[in-house]
């Protein structure tokens, strides 16, 4: 017998437009059955949950309001959207979430029209939101039926600077636009900072917001069950002076804070403010992640993501692991530095927990900054603390990293300021996809004057770079990991200082070199172990830095070698295009070397398992033994050679 939850309501449903003609009764079952059919999905394939429980009511609500999808509604991050998938068409392929070949883990665009605005990475809603709405009111479209645009986004994504420059912009402009601030106070970790406190005190004063709507005469804004209670505060408030929320000030019409869960407060206030409102509104909602499923409430993160579990015990099924991951490893050897020298700091964007520096925060919580959804800040905020004489690592994953890059050019390097970037979830990270992949950072670091740059091949190689960039005072230094376990190796009780810029030999062979830069050198040793069943030994050496290179080293392979290959875990404009560079300008191509780089292609590469994620790129060991074959001119049945 299925474990399946029983869902008549929900069957009913399969398309937004089946909940506009259901009653509000109807409605609040849907919410029910949702909540049970996201849990089970959830338990099934993992993924994110806690922040889609947080919504289900909102969700429900907004698609019975709104007319989606002629009503564009965006959803920040996007990882609170599985309920959104299972009403719009995808419940059918809602056990394939994050899986090869199925539905993403975020909203994205050719997935499905109810999807008109990709994400991934936080704060971007408002923005989208408001372009949407310039564009409709501007004509920009052949379709001239399209209607608002509603961004929904939490309280830990309004930590970022580009909420902020939204709504600015939005305030100034006046469109009609909507904004849902769905606040759960909790961002993964809990949410940090003044704003964060702000929007606390608004929660805790929920009946001043309701004499304020009074006190500035907007009564009439507000559906009728709440008139009465806001006439009965004017009255108190006459003569009183009140401020506005910030909101407010930025432009926008306040509204709340609301019980986000209670459909007998958001369907009335929704339909009014769809009926009634003419420039931007903002309507603030109290929500709890991890709704309605206690293992989720009760966990530290409210279930913000989680492996496959049972349903009754909220137990997970992790698979075993068989070595430590890198995260912990850095942590570890973060606090072992710091325990000798006290300039050692740390900075995290909200991710204490995936950079691991919740373990810093614990033991030298002086020295430990959580500064909110704010890379750029926290790279120049690093800058400053560098300037000041610490020793500041900035522990953030490569994709995040993305959005500090003026930083890191414009306050950190051109100033040569030793800021030390620690660099998680380099390369492809798996099940979170094309706008979580690390990809990048190789190539926008190692192109700026002064910047070092490393990558570690194994856990104990990166024991030796939090060292390295410990002891590394004349300009940044960044070393990347990537996601999940390490190797396996024999950890070293101490990190060891590297020579900068001089890269380790692994093993000689002749014919062939391949030269590594982080970690696929696993995948290379096993390339080479099933080559020498071939009688091909490779020489392989590991260049740990990408900037600067080992220019020795580099020309040394290239001169005693036919073929020289680079493999990496980055883009085209990385590792091997530096050292295509410097065997060019060295003039060894004229000489006959044959030279190969193996990057990741020039295309976005959908979510699966790591593994299958380098297989589409070409990068796992049957590849690299492909092109060793390939260049040395033996025939294979191989596809990529
Ligand atoms: C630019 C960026 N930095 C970090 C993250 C990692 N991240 C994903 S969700 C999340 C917390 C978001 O909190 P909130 O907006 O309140 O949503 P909730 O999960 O509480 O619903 C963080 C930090 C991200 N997606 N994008
Ligand atoms: C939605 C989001 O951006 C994060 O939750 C991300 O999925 C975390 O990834 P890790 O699991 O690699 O920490
Ligand atoms: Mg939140």
């Amino acid at each position: 017998m299925s474990d399946r939850p029983q869902t008549p309501t929900l069957d009913r449903v399969s398309s937004p437009a089946d909940l506009r003609s259901m009653s509000d009764s109807e409605l609040r079952h849907v919410a029910d059955e949702l909540r049970a059919e996201t849990i089970h999905a959830v338990s099934q394939t993992g993924g994110h949950l806690g922040a889609g429980l947080g919504v289900v009511e909102l969700t429900v609500a907004l698609h019975a309001v709104f007319d989606t999808p002629r009503d564009r509604l965006i959803w920040d991050v996007s990882h609170q959207a599985y309920p959104h998938k299972i009403l719009t068409g995808r419940r059918d392929r809602i056990r394939t979430i994050r899986q090869k070949d199925g539905l993403s883990g975020f909203a994205k665009r050719s997935e499905s029209p109810y999807d008109p605005f990709g994400a991934g990475h936080s704060s971007t809603s408002i923005s989208a939101a408001l372009g949407f709405s310039v564009a409709r009111d501007l004509g920009g479209s052949p379709d001239p039926s399209l209607g608002d645009a509603i961004a929904v986004i939490g309280d830990g994504a309004m930590s970022a600077g580009m909420a902020y420059e939204a709504m600015n912009n939005a305030g100034h402009l006046g469109r009609r636009l909507f904004v849902i601030l769905n606040d759960n106070e909790m961002s993964i970790a809990p949410p940090v900072g003044a704003m964060s406190s702000y929007l606390s005190r608004l929660y805790a004063g929920a009946p001043y917001q309701e004499f304020k709507a009074a006190a500035k005469g907007a009564v009439g804004f507000l559906p009728p069950p709440f008139r009465e209670g806001a006439r009965r505060a004017k009255e108190m408030l006459k003569g009183m002076t009140i401020g506005g929320t910030l909101f407010e000030e930025l432009g926008f019409s306040y509204i709340g804070p609301l019980d986000g869960h209670d459909m007998d407060q958001l369907l009335p206030i929704l339909r009014t403010v769809k009926t009634r409102a003419d420039g931007p509104v903002l309507i603030h909602c109290i929500t709890k992640k991890g709704k309605g499923y206690a293992p989720a409430e009760d966990r530290a993160d409210r279930g913000h993501a989680t492996a496959t579990f049972n349903i009754s015990t909220g137990e997970q099924k992790k698979a075993k692991s068989n070595a430590p991951s890198y995260t912990k490893v850095f942590a570890q050897a973060l606090l072992d530095e710091a325990a000798r020298d006290g300039r050692v700091c740390a900075v995290t964007a909200a991710m204490p927990d995936g950079t691991g520096l919740d373990q810093f925060a614990n033991r030298y919580p002086s020295r430990c900054f959580d500064v909110g959804i704010a890379e750029q800040h926290a790279v120049t905020f690093s800058a400053g603390l560098a300037a000041g004489g610490m020793k500041p690592f900035c522990a953030i994953y490569s994709t995040f990293l993305q959005r500090g890059y003026d930083q890191i050019v414009h306050d950190v390097a051109i100033q040569r300021l030793p800021v030390r970037f620690a660099i998680d979830r380099a390369g492809l990270v798996g099940a979170d996809g094309a706008t979580h992949a690390g990809s990048y950072d190789v190539a926008f670091l190692s192109n700026l004057p002064g910047f070092t740059v490393m990558a570690a091949a194994d856990e104990a190689e990166l024991k030796h770079m939090v060292a390295t960039a410990v002891a590394h005072d004349e300009g940044p230094i960044a070393f990347r990991y990537p996601r999940g376990e390490g190797t396996g190796v024999e950890m070293p009780e101490r990190g060891e200082v590297l020579e900068i810029g001089k890269g380790r030999m692994i093993q000689k062979g002749e014919g062939v070199a391949i030269l590594s830069f982080g970690a696929r050198l696993k995948e290379v040793m096993e390339a080479c172990e099933s080559l020498g069943q071939r009688g091909i030994t490779p020489t392989v050496a590991d260049a740990r830095f990408a900037k600067p290179l080992d220019e020795e080293l580099i020309l040394s392979l290239a001169e005693e070698h036919d073929a020289l290959i680079t493999v990496e875990e980055g883009t085209v404009g990385g590792f091997g295009s530096h050292v295509a560079q410097v065997l060019a300008e060295s003039g060894v191509f004229d000489s006959g070397l044959r030279f190969r780089s193996m990057v990741l292609p020039d295309t976005f590469i959908d979510h699966a398992n790591p593994r299958d994620m380098y297989a589409a790129a070409g990068l796992n060991a049957e590849d690299i033994e492909a092109k060793v074959l390939s260049v040395m001119g033996v025939e294979t049945l191989s596809r990529r050679a």
